[in-house]
């Protein structure tokens, strides 16, 4: 015997271009470039077990819905859109009874002139918005793909060693990686009311300072120091969760040159790297729930 266990469907990365005309300063327009996956779940077992389609919405009208909210809605914060449509599809659809919308944002920085842009090479925003009828509402947002680099301050040493181990231990090192990072917003604090923009502005930075300011002993420290920044810094959090790979940068051996290398080329190499997780928690922070599911 074998039974259905958790199921979800819906679209994947529908991507949503939003203008609104002369609506940002000095009457200029404004636009949003949005990459939006819905996924639903509920009493959808008739589905997978007999084919009978009566409670499934289809994926397509779903990617229709996102098209149609972002015309309602206006070029909002992601976070706002993503909560707009996951109640949406809770409320209006009767056997879904949770809607999973994650929505990535790529940004474009204003040139001059009121309708021309430049894409941010880079970072992407993201948040992901849980809408269950009875467990409520949850926000996960957050940022990836932030490349930053630190050419000192950086030290990895006193590390066990065993008879594989034969890198050396150094007290200047470069210190490079790709931050994702996630921010669970406290349920009771996060709504349509929420700065969202100034959430992200505010966690960004903090997660930037905290990198450059902190005198690294291992990428996990520095991990460590960057969610805790956040936590302090906007109180509207209440967890980080941190992947950061580590983009090794090894010196090369000029001497077959003649010459020295006092930390200043590097190989960087693309593959294999370390990879450090963690999470860091407020002291109250309320139990995670769906948020992460
Ligand atoms: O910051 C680091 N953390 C590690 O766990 C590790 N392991 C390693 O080989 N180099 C590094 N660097």
């Amino acid at each position: 015997m074998v039974t259905l266990g958790f199921n979800r469907y819906g679209k994947a990365e529908v991507r949503v271009v939003r203008v609104s005309r002369g609506t940002g300063p000095d009457g200029s327009d404004e636009i949003r470039d949005w990459n939006v996956s819905s996924s639903l779940s509920g009493d959808l077992a008739g589905s997978h077990l007999t084919g009978d389609n009566s409670h499934v919405l289809p994926t397509d009208t779903q990617k229709n819905t996102d098209y149609a909210f972002a015309k309602r809605l206006g070029a909002v914060e992601p976070e706002v859109y993503a909560l707009a449509l996951g109640r949406h599809f809770v409320q209006t659809q009767e056997p879904i009874t949770r809607a999973r919308m994650s929505v990535e944002e790529f940004g474009w920085r204003r040139l001059s002139g009121p309708h021309s842009f430049a894409r941010d090479a880079g970072s992407v925003r993201t948040t992901t918005v849980i809408v269950d009828r009875e467990l409520g509402t949850s926000i996960v947002s957050g940022i990836k793909d932030l490349t930053v680099l630190n050419t000192t301050n950086s030290e990895f040493w006193g590390f066990p060693r065993d008879e594989y181990t034969t890198m050396a231990e150094t007290r200047d090192r470069m210190l490079a990686t790709q931050v994702s990072a996630q921010w669970r917003f406290r349920p009771e604090t996060a709504g349509e009311d929420t700065d969202f923009a100034a959430v992200y502005a505010q966690a960004t930075e903090a997660l930037l300072a905290a990198f450059a300011q902190t005198y690294s002993y291992s990428l996990q420290q520095s991990l460590y120091a960057m969610g805790e920044r956040i936590l302090a810094d906007v109180p509207a959090l209440c967890e980080v969760r941190l992947a950061l790979p580590n983009k090794h940068h090894f010196l090369v051996d000029l001497q077959p040159f003649g010459l020295t290398n006092d930390n200043e080329v590097y190989y960087a190499a693309d593959r294999p790297y370390g990879l450090i997780e963690g999470r860091v928690l407020a002291d109250d922070a309320p139990d995670e729930g769906i948020a992460f599911s």
